[in-house]
């Protein structure tokens, strides 16, 4: 028994698992273009093998050049000192935080590149550095006997594991995020003096991260709901925080209603339900009491708020901003980010399905698109105004329920970002970012917005709890490229380790240092303040619903149709009738149309209008705006990493789709070949197709739009298969694309699909010999991104 016991155990010690086992580094672009054998490849030889989601040697077409900014493959060693340490203090006793921390470091590459750490080739030790020999077994008296105390490393092992969770966010629990830069098109400095605008072609690094709102930290990405658009630039003047939304306006005024909103639309306390919604109760019978919230409301039950893509939407930073010169002058500003990709949703059926399939729906679409080098690109515009223009307008600037038109004001474009590396380690770098409207640079400033004022204090103040005390600034994700040097010291997880006794301002004994900058620091705008101290709001901001009109008169038809679905559907969640009633009642101020539409599908009579807080406001400046549809950006990509379905299924009709397959993809899209099982096929001329997905594994909703090829036995063997007439229905119902190739017809024929109705809009039809004409004509039908005209009627939109 002891000689098996010795053996046993030196078996362990000289065998594999006493070795660091020796990972790959973190390079899957490498991975992915292994697996990427390309149709044409595949052709001369033997497996079709379509494996690999995008095309990733394709970029986007429209400039893009190969700098990335931070560019990858630069990671540190664990025995290099910028592991742990990314702060110190120098002799005059100044603190030094991020890449200036350490000699020789260069900015250039990116905040994060300091600790970036690869394991491979590295023997396993404990937190305390000590190798461990065996990472199996606890230590026992005996092999049978009981685990000792003295166990240190299972012990700390455990205890780390024990203490891995953080408290989530309070809101925007859920999110992902992306490092990249911001480029400027030209100087700004007759505005700003804020860095990242001081010269043409300046890059600055950003870690952007998108969120849901109400959900938790493990809920669906495609719930209706706002999304978060908070961008962190690393400026050469320490950090800025735009921290948006996809939607230009808020619920409230005043941050005072911020807990309530929040409690309000949060699953309801006494039984924890329902989760990442607001069809319920308490966030109806909330808003119908807050005309206030009903600009909001409609942004809300619009498609925005089921964005396809977080690649896809725009993002706004609300609040009316402050940019100011190197003299001093100030205007006003609010800023705008649009998607190259263009702004498209999905349909809510759609969104619903999804959240069972794929949970993690924008969260991989990003992730993808990124490691495939299809880097998404926003352009950032900037509506600039001064303070007595916004005088003259009906609405006040300073309530973030209004929005200024672009009309009014129109945008002009100062910059590009772009998203070209995902983040090593989730918790390291999205889970513990933090965000802060407080974090402005000279040359930006807030303005008076009540709403805004209450978040330059919310944000730090649930850090300090989120992130475990007050240095989560020294958490590399969050620590500035800037130098940091104050006399700050201590308090909770402190990595700094500050040298020196002069701790305080003025000092003789570090010669007065660290100074401070004077005009070159920032300098609060010198904003004139005479009146009384009082609770209360301007006269304009009494006016609820002059936008909320807007809004819905300059939507396109199908936008109004689905508003008014939306609100249908979240109300017949509702269980208590007044509030029901109440909503409408507030509706009718809106549109008379809207409100009897969803007084209909709610089986309710119209009720009387809500009264009014203000019996005549100003008339409004702009009554319809284009540029408030969806449609309004089309995008600039046609069908650039639009993902494509194809059927397949013993005896497929392979030159048709090699056709297709090779249009589409030097057009951008990802195909993907989608079986009743994975694995592989056969065609009818006995090439091998490998399937990566099934439909059972990826049900129709997944895809942007639908392939079905030619070849009699695999069309027979595809249509006694349930799956496949889902897939196309549900395709056919949400307005998607599809292509029927010769025998392909007979798909949809068997689910009473007429590809000559009129309702037939975006469904092609070809033979097989005539693939190659109908490709463009496809790539039109599938950049269109949807063809509402099939929109069923009235309860599945
Ligand atoms: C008084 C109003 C508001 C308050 C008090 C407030 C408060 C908060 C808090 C406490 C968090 C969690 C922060 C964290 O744990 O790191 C948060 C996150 C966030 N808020 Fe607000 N918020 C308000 C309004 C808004 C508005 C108007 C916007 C959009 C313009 C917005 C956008 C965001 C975003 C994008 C995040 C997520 C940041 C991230 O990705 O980490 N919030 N907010």
């Amino acid at each position: 028994m002891a000689t098996n016991n010795k053996s046993t155990q030196s078996a362990r010690l000289s065998g594999k698992t006493a070795k660091a086992e020796k990972t790959a580094p973190h390079r899957h672009n490498k991975l992915l273009k292994t697996n990427a054998v390309t149709m044409q490849q595949a052709d001369a030889s033997d497996a079709l093998v379509a494996a690999m989601p995008y095309n990733s040697n394709k970029k986007l077409e429209h400039g893009h050049d190969n700098a990335v900014l931070p560019p990858d493959g630069i990671t540190v060693k664990p025995d290099s000192a910028a592991l742990t340490a990314s702060t110190h203090t120098e002799q005059d006793g100044t603190t030094k935080t991020g890449a200036a921390a350490r000699p020789g470091s260069n900015p250039a590459n990116g905040p994060l590149d300091r600790v970036r750490v690869d394991a491979s080739e590295q023997p396993l030790t404990t937190n305390q550095g000590v190798p461990v020999a065996d990472n199996q077994n606890s230590l026992k008296a005996g092999l049978r006997g009981p685990t000792l105390l003295e166990d240190f490393i299972l012990r700390e092992k455990i205890t780390h594991f024990d203490h891995e969770r953080i408290p989530e966010r309070v809101v925007h629990a859920r999110g992902s995020a992306a490092h990249g830069y911001f480029e400027a098109y030209k100087a700004l400095t007759r505005y700003t003096r804020a860095a990242p605008f001081a010269e043409k072609g300046k890059r600055t690094p950003v870690f952007v991260r998108f969120s849901t709102v109400a959900g938790e930290r493990g809920s669906k990405d495609t719930a209706r709901d706002v999304r978060g658009f908070a961008v962190k630039f690393y400026t050469d003047e320490g950090n800025w925080d735009l921290v948006g939304n996809n939607m230009p306006v808020f619920f409230i005024q005043d941050a005072m209603k911020f807990p309530d909103l929040v409690h309000a639309v949060k699953p309801e306390p006494h039984h924890g339900m329902p989760q990442a919604a607001s069809a319920h109760d308490t966030f109806w019978d909330f808003v119908s009491l807050m005309p206030e919230s009903t600009h909001m409301l409609m942004w809300l039950m619009s498609d925005r708020a089921i964005p396809r893509s977080y690649r896809m939407m725009q993002g706004f930073g609300v609040h009316t901003f402050r940019l100011v010169n190197q003299q001093g002058e100030a205007v006003f500003c609010k800023f705008h980010w649009k998607p190259l990709l263009g702004t498209h949703s999905l349909v809510w059926d759609e969104a619903v399905k999804i959240s069972g399939a794929d949970p993690d729906f924008h969260r991989r679409d990003l992730w993808e698109a990124i490691e495939s080098g299809e880097f998404p690109e926003w352009e950032l515009a900037v509506q600039i105004f001064t303070e007595e223009q916004a005088e003259g307008f009906s609405f006040d600037v300073l309530d973030s329920t209004k929005l200024i038109p672009e009309e009014l004001v129109p945008l002009t474009p100062v910059g590009r970002m772009v998203l070209n590396r995902n983040p090593d380690n989730f918790f390291a770098e999205t889970e513990q970012v933090a965000f802060c409207t407080a974090h402005i640079i000279p040359g930006i400033d807030f303005s008076n917005d009540p709403l805004l004022a209450g978040r330059i204090h919310s944000y730090v103040d649930t850090q300090i709890s989120r992130l475990g005390g007050p240095n989560f600034h020294e958490i590399p994700i969050n620590s500035p490229l800037a130098q940091v040097q104050n006399n700050q010291r201590d308090g909770m997880h402190r990595q700094a380790i500050n040298r020196g006794r002069v701790a305080y301002e003025p000092n003789s004994l570090a010669g007065g240092c660290p100074f401070q900058a004077g005009s070159a620091g920032f300098i609060s705008f010198p904003e004139a303040v005479r009146e009384d101290k009082v609770r209360g709001k301007p006269e304009k901001f009494a006016e609820h619903y002059a936008q909320a009109t807007l809004f819905y008169n300059s939507q396109t038809a199908i936008e109004k149709a689905h508003i008014a679905a939306a609100f249908r559907f979240e109300l017949s969640k509702v269980e208590v009738p007044a509030i029901r009633q109440r909503m409408l009642s507030s509706l009718v101020n809106v549109s008379q149309e809207l409100a009897a539409e969803v007084a209909t599908g709610l089986g309710m009579t119209l009720p009387q209008a809500m009264p009014k807080a203000i019996a005549e406001p100003p008339p409004p400046q702009v009554t319809e705006s284009p540029a408030l549809s969806l449609k309004a950006l089309p995008g600039e990509c046609g069908i650039r990493t639009r993902q494509i379905a194809v059927l397949i299924d013993n005896g497929v009709h392979y030159p048709s789709l090699l056709s297709l397959y090779k249009a589409l993809t030097d057009a951008g899209a990802v195909m993907h070949f989608v079986g009743p099982r994975v694995g592989t096929f056969v065609s009818s001329s006995n090439e091998q197709i490998l399937a990566n997905k099934s439909m059972e594994n990826s049900p129709s909703v997944l895809f942007d739009a639908l392939i079905l090829p030619d070849g009699n036995d695999a069309v027979q063997t595809l249509a006694g298969c349930m799956d496949t007439t889902d897939f196309i229905n549900n395709q056919f119902r949400h307005g998607k694309a599809i292509l029927a190739v010769g025998a392909g017809r007979q798909l949809l024929k068997m689910v009473g699909i007429d590809a000559d109705s009129t309702k037939a809009n975006g469904i092609l039809l070809a033979d097989s010999s005539k693939v190659e004409e109908i490709a463009s004509t496809f790539i039109k039908a599938v950049a269109a991104h949807r063809h509402p005209s099939r929109d069923a009627k009235p309860a599945t939109t």
